[in-house]
């Protein structure tokens, strides 16, 4: 699902009032109705008190509607304040007060430098500014906003959370409305998948209000959403007579004495992930728990590796490395093949720079931001990060997968994929390991690396919402390797 900017989306909005055809303020009227519908399922008692806050533009238009909508819809507790901070006022706006003025609902105009009443409604329907921002909040407009988050009401915003600029780039002090939900029209906004809107949104719906996919669709964007269909389009289901050989030799170079685990977590989350056959080069004190925990995980010691190197079909390095740099350079220097590159092994390139030209072409690192930020240098904001990322990956030819709440795949043609899935029960170490595993596994199965990348990410995060989603609250990455194979096997079921 390619995500598009405002400027992008207002093109959309034009052109489905041109072929649709349908009139400005119904398509206003649609979109109002799709936000009803999701605030019914989040607040269906019908006595809850509601204050509708709207600016003067489309957003405010859009909130006279929803207010008039709700109270059709039984909800008699409504009120509605609108923001009078600005001359102009946009033509649905002016029709939808008029109708509004036909409802015994109540209208509170404020001016510039007008006393704002305590707020006791139990919800605030924020639909003051919308993807119109232009600039940041200032005068009337901050002191409201301000008023708004410090009342103790739910906040749900119409679209996206007043003050937030849509389109990613977020300064660092910018101050928004506080939302517990933002009900959003036909894509989400590229900005909700930045860490720096975590303050905006605690989670956000997207609606879909009939503008024109197919149009949509089309618009250019360097920046996808991984969808469950994209996961479906990419993964082939294992067939009849296919055995061990079909689906490759993983090879997980990891492990020191005292970050064992690391290499221990990476190897099984490729077993789990389906590689056909799994080794490890870990140093020999891991043997033993290498083969208590995952006895179908082969060794290789590190004195083989050059003799054994051409039977893997993808290698994974770096897990619980620890400082052992004349392995990474050395595996550097033997044949290219698929490879993956984390943790040490990132923290070791950022120290020996020479050696990030040695990358073979599409290797896939797999930085969280302190690890990219070692290799890169600090940045300030995620979008300045995602800038660098973007470039490195094509002068480098190589895939940056940058870890988050939304891990963002970077490609060397600039593309950006956004994986959905994962929540915060998997925030704790060892989960990046397991990805790396996962990685490595897909490699060796022979998806390209820009198939892994997207697949691997979508099925560690799916993994770890199975678990959340069964109420644990805490998902370790033991629990949640053993998982992979449920999360794969979901997508056999829709297959099937
Ligand atoms: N296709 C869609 O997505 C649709 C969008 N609609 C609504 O239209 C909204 C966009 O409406 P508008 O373009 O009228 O813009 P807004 O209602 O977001 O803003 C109104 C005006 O406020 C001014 N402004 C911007 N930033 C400001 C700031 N920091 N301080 C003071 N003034 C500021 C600008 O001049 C802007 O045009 C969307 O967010 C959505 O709610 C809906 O009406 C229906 C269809
Ligand atoms: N709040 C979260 N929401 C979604 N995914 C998360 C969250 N926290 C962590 N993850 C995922 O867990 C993994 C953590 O990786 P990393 O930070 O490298 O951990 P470690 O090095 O300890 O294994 C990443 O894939 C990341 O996307
Ligand atoms: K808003």
């Amino acid at each position: 699902m390619n995500i598009i900017t405002a400027a992008q989306t207002r093109d959309a909005d034009r052109h489905t009032i041109e072929t649709d055809p349908i009139a400005s303020i119904d398509l206003m009227e649609r979109a109002s109705g799709t936000f009803v519908t999701v605030f019914m399922q989040l607040y269906p008692d019908r006595n809850t008190s509601i204050l509708v806050c709207c600016g003067t533009g489309n957003n405010g238009g859009d909130g006279l509607a929803i207010a008039r909508l709700l109270q059709a819809h039984g909800y008699d507790e409504i009120a509605v304040w609108i923001a009078r901070f600005s001359d102009r006022e946009s033509d649905d706006f002016s029709a939808n007060l008029a109708r509004l003025h036909n409802t015994p609902i109540p209208i509170t105009e404020f001016f510039p430098g007008d006393e704002l009443p305590v707020i006791h409604q139990a919800v605030v329907i924020d639909a003051l500014l919308g993807s119109g921002l232009n600039k940041p909040l200032t005068g009337d407009w901050l002191r409201l906003v301000q008023h708004i988050n410090e009342a103790a009401s739910r906040r749900v915003a119409v679209d996206i959370p007043t003050g937030l600029p849509p389109d990613g780039i977020i300064p660092e002090a910018q101050y928004t409305v506080y939302t517990h939900d933002v009900i959003s029209f036909q894509r989400p906004k590229l900005s909700f998948f930045f860490p720096e809107s975590a303050k905006a949104i605690e989670r956000f719906h997207v609606v879909d209000i009939g503008l024109d996919e197919s149009f949509i669709e089309r618009l250019p964007s360097d920046f996808s959403l991984i969808t469950a269909a994209d996961i479906q389009r990419i993964y082939h289901k294992r067939k009849p007579f296919t055995h061990k050989g079909t689906y490759g030799h993983a090879l997980l170079i990891a492990g020191d004495s005292r970050t064992m685990g690391a290499a221990l977590l990476s190897c099984g989350a490729s077993l789990y992930s389906g590689a056909g056959l799994t080794s490890a080069c870990i140093p020999p004190e891991g043997l033993v728990a290498l083969n208590t925990s995952h006895p179908e995980v082969m060794y290789c010691p590190a004195a083989d590796l050059p003799e054994a190197w051409d039977k893997f079909d993808a290698v994974g390095i770096g897990p619980g490395l620890g400082q052992r740099e004349k392995l990474l350079a050395e595996c550097l220097t033997y044949v290219a093949k698929p490879l993956v590159i984390d943790a040490d092994a990132i923290n070791l390139l950022a120290r020996a720079s020479p050696l990030m030209g040695r990358l073979p072409g599409q290797c896939i690192l797999t930085p969280h931001m302190k690890e990219f930020d070692r290799l890169f240098g600090t940045h300030r904001t995620w979008w300045d990060r995602l800038c660098t990322a973007r470039e490195q990956a094509e002068a480098r030819h190589i895939i940056l997968v940058l870890k988050n709440r939304y891990t963002f795949i970077v490609t060397p043609d600039g593309k950006v994929y956004i994986n959905p899935t994962g929540n915060p029960a998997m925030a704790s170490g060892g989960t990046g390991d397991v990805l790396t595993g996962m990685l490595t596994s897909f490699l060796a199965q022979h998806y390209t690396p820009e198939e892994a990348a997207i697949l691997a990410c979508y099925l560690h995060g799916a993994a770890g919402d199975l678990l959340a989603n069964e109420g644990m609250a805490v998902v370790p990455a033991g629990r949640l390797l053993e998982n992979i194979p449920r999360a794969i096997g979901t997508l056999n079921q829709q297959n099937s």
